[in-house]
């Protein structure tokens, strides 16, 4: 298994280093395929419709969206959020294909758990991609990870299960992703650290005056990349990049201190690792998340991307980095003592996290008050154990209804 050398890497599925075969197509299942992360995907495994089955497609609401991917790619199974989306889907599908219909969390874990399933997608955003991704874990499944919240409320749990499962995940977030091939073939103990670059996002050159009126349509115009709504705020607040710092340690085996971060407003190179005789290697290419997908899809080979224009760094011209400013944009700190601070701080980082950002995109929060509500969830809470999904998914909803009160006071 081509994985880098000696890290403390969650990892190693017994043949899942071998190419795939045009006779052998790699059987799929993408949860979250209705979103910003599962349509590029789709639109990689276009370009090689060959080299894979489709086994499954969940959505959460949007059945309109889901029904046209159904009907294009033929699926066995679909899941969505509730029993009645799963009866408008049936009614969207044409006459001659009747896939099974799950639903809710135990329809997802099925579909992400299905026997003949290679490699699940997990594209679902927040909390509610944790127990899918879990089970797919738990099964030995080769996940491709998108939905970092569930590494961030169950990192260690995730962890174990793959260690007992021979599960394994790629790294599709973008920063990961260039993280993992820039250590590809390296010994973990030449690794000094991981720079993880940031845009900065849409606010990173305003001052705190500017900041306190910013709206929703400023926080979702993302400068480089185009996002689903949730991942757009976190991007604008840098939680995006804290919850992506607890990430790296938890997939790469590092310590906080050795995972930093730096502003790169042109999004070109999508991170760094210093090894310990002071080389850089660097991930550069175009912010288009089909890069990493598709590199996770044809992992180890490379998939061509024909659809993609290439980086032309002559037109790029500048590469620039700065230092986080960490008084006007305080959750990227926020996030780095929820993790000195243990596995439940996490969980409550992220729900009031989602709460937070939900209530900004419902225009009942200001932005200068995510951060707030965060810290003052983080505050409060006394620290608990956390040893099963039910304990996570549990202290979750406590947290968001907190959230809601702290916001409604
Ligand atoms: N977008 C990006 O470029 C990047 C995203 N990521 C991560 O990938 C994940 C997905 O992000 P993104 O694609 O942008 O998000 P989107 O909001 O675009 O898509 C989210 C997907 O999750 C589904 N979904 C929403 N709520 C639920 C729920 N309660 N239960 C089950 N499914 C649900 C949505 O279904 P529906 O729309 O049908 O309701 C949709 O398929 C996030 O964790 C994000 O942090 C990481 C790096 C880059
Ligand atoms: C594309 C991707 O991986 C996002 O997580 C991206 O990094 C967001 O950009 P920021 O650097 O602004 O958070
Ligand atoms: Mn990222």
């Amino acid at each position: 298994m081509p994985m880098p050398n000696g890290f403390n890497y969650i990892s190693a599925v017994p043949g899942s280093g071998s190419s795939i075969a045009a006779d052998n197509p790699r059987r799929l299942v993408i949860l979250g395929s209705t979103g910003s992360i599962g349509q590029s995907a789709l639109g990689v495994i276009r370009e090689h419709p060959e080299r894979f089955r489709m086994l499954g497609l969940a959505g959460g609401r949007n059945i309109r969206l889901l029904a046209e991917q159904a009907r294009q790619w033929r699926p066995g199974m679909l899941a969505v959020l509730d029993a009645s989306l799963a009866r408008e889907l049936a009614e969207l599908l044409p006459p001659d294909y009747s896939p099974e219909i799950v639903h809710g969390k135990e329809g997802y874990e099925s579909l992400a758990t299905l026997p003949e399933a290679e490699l699940v997608i997990s594209a679902q955003v927040g909390a509610a991609g944790l127990p899918a991704t879990l089970a797919a874990a738990r099964a030995g499944k080769v996940i491709a990870l998108a939905n970092k919240e569930s590494l961030v409320l169950a990192g260690n749990m995730i962890r174990e299960a793959c260690r007992q499962s021979g599960a394994m995940i790629l790294p599709v977030d973008s920063e990961h992703n260039a993280v993992f091939q820039s250590l590809r073939g390296e010994k973990s103990s030449s690794l000094k650290q991981i720079i993880l670059t940031a845009s900065g996002g849409p606010f990173r050159d305003l001052d705190a005056a500017d900041l306190a009126g910013v709206t929703v349509r400023q926080a979702l115009a993302h400068p480089n990349w185009s996002m689903g709504a949730k991942i757009s705020v976190d991007s604008a607040t840098l939680m995006n990049k804290g919850l992506e710092v607890i990430e790296a340690c938890l997939l790469f085996g590092v310590e906080l201190e050795r995972v930093a971060v730096l502003i790169h407003p042109q999004s070109i190179v999508h991170s760094l690792v210093e090894f310990e005789d002071r080389s850089l290697l660097a991930h550069m290419g175009p912010a288009d998340m089909r890069v990493p997908i598709s590199y996770c899809l044809g992992f180890p080979d490379r998939l061509g991307l024909q659809s993609l224009a290439p980086l032309d760094l002559l037109q790029a011209a500048t590469l620039s980095f700065s230092a986080p400013r960490s008084t006007l944009f305080p959750c990227l700190d926020l996030a780095r003592q929820a993790f000195a601070s243990g596995p439940s701080h996490l969980v409550v980082l992220n729900a009031a996290n989602e709460t937070a950002v939900d209530l900004f995109l419902k225009e009942k929060l200001s932005f200068m008050n995510i951060p707030a509500l965060i810290r003052h969830c983080l505050d409060e809470h006394p620290g608990e154990p956390m040893d099963s999904l039910e304990s996570i998914l549990d202290l979750s909803a406590r947290t968001q209804s907190r959230a809601q009160n702290w916001a409604v006071r």
